[in-house]
């Protein structure tokens, strides 16, 4: 096991979750997960409320236990990585004592490990300098989201679990957080964040997961992901149209699905503008013609729907 503070192999694994399952009574919030990160990788684990994210990162930090299946960390148990002093985590709603100034709450973590950073260096990494000084219980949310970003990096740690950094930010403050991010990371650490935002894990990710009710329905870089959820919904109305003319639709450029109640046709397509073209050539009748964004809801029933991996 590498030494805190030491980037060990690249590509070496860092998590590896395998069959992992959490069940709470009749909810499985966790169903099976199979996924290996590898050392330098910067991966968001992406969906929608619910969709499992936060329950697989406290899986994969030990602070519950799996109904099935094993994590791993560095090769070892959750709790020796941590320990250690590899892994660095900022969960939703971690708790900084109030009474403590952000300088003291992050030498207070400083203390009990290792080979951590300078209580000024973490601070200033995580651009809490100016707010060293001030109490934890006076923050603003986006500053305490910055103090306790500063806490989980000063154990100087090779994997950073985050869940939902951002969430109590806005734009600038989002904009900053990324920013000292990517200083943490171009030194080729492994990062896993949580996030709703699509935006956010295209711009700061280079693998997105993609979690829904527990399982994993895409995987790959932004680009890959986008392309399935980027896709556009065409509604149209079609006179007379028939079973002949929807096979002739399905087999149309870039159409991915195509349903038809009576008249009306609403089809997904991967470049909205081709398929409208093909269509329109093919379907002059063609009338009522809406063309939208697909949600990210309907990407993820997408996903589900074609099993697509
Ligand atoms: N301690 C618990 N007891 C019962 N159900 C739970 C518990 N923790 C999570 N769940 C349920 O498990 C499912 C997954 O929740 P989880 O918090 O992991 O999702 P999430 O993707 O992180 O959602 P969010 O974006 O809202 O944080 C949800 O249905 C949730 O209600």
């Amino acid at each position: 096991m590498p030494q805190p503070g030491t980037l060990g192999t690249v590509n070496e694994p860092v998590i590896e979750l395998a069959g992992l399952r959490k069940s709470f009574g009749r909810i499985t919030a966790v169903d099976g997960l199979d996924l290996t990160i590898r050392r330098g990788e910067v991966v968001a684990l992406l969906g929608p409320n619910g969709a499992g994210k936060s329950t697989t990162i406290d899986l994969t930090l030990g602070l519950s236990t799996p109904t099935a299946g094993t994590a791993q960390l560095f090769g070892d148990t959750p709790r020796a990585a941590i320990v250690s002093g590899q892994v660095g985590a900022m969960l939703q709603g971690g708790a900084l004592l109030p009474t403590t100034t952000v300088r003291e709450s992050v030498a207070l973590i400083a203390a009990v490990h290792r080979s951590p950073l300078t209580v000024d260096e973490a601070l200033r990494r995580a651009r809490c300098t100016e707010i060293a000084d001030q109490k934890v219980a006076k923050l603003s949310g986006g500053q305490t989201q910055r103090a306790r970003f500063a806490v989980a990096i000063v154990s100087n740690p090779e994997l950073l679990l985050l869940d939902e950094p951002t969430a109590a930010m806005d734009v600038e403050a989002r904009r900053t957080f990324w920013e000292s991010m990517r200083e943490y990371t171009d030194e080729g650490r492994t990062v896993v964040f949580a996030t709703h935002y699509l935006d956010e894990a295209d711009t700061f990710a280079d693998r997105i997961v993609m979690l829904r009710a527990g399982r994993i329905v895409a995987d790959g870089t932004p680009t890959q992901v986008k392309a399935i959820v980027s896709g556009r919904r065409i509604r149209a109305t079609l006179p007379g149209v028939d079973e002949t003319d929807a096979a002739g639709i399905r087999s149309l450029p870039g159409v991915t699905s195509l349903e038809l109640r009576g008249d009306r046709l609403e089809l997904d397509a991967e470049h909205s503008d081709d398929t409208l073209r093909a269509l329109l050539g093919r379907f002059p009748a063609l009338r009522d013609i809406e063309v939208t964004a697909r949600s990210m809801d309907d990407a993820f029933l997408a996903l589900t729907e074609g099993g697509a991996r």
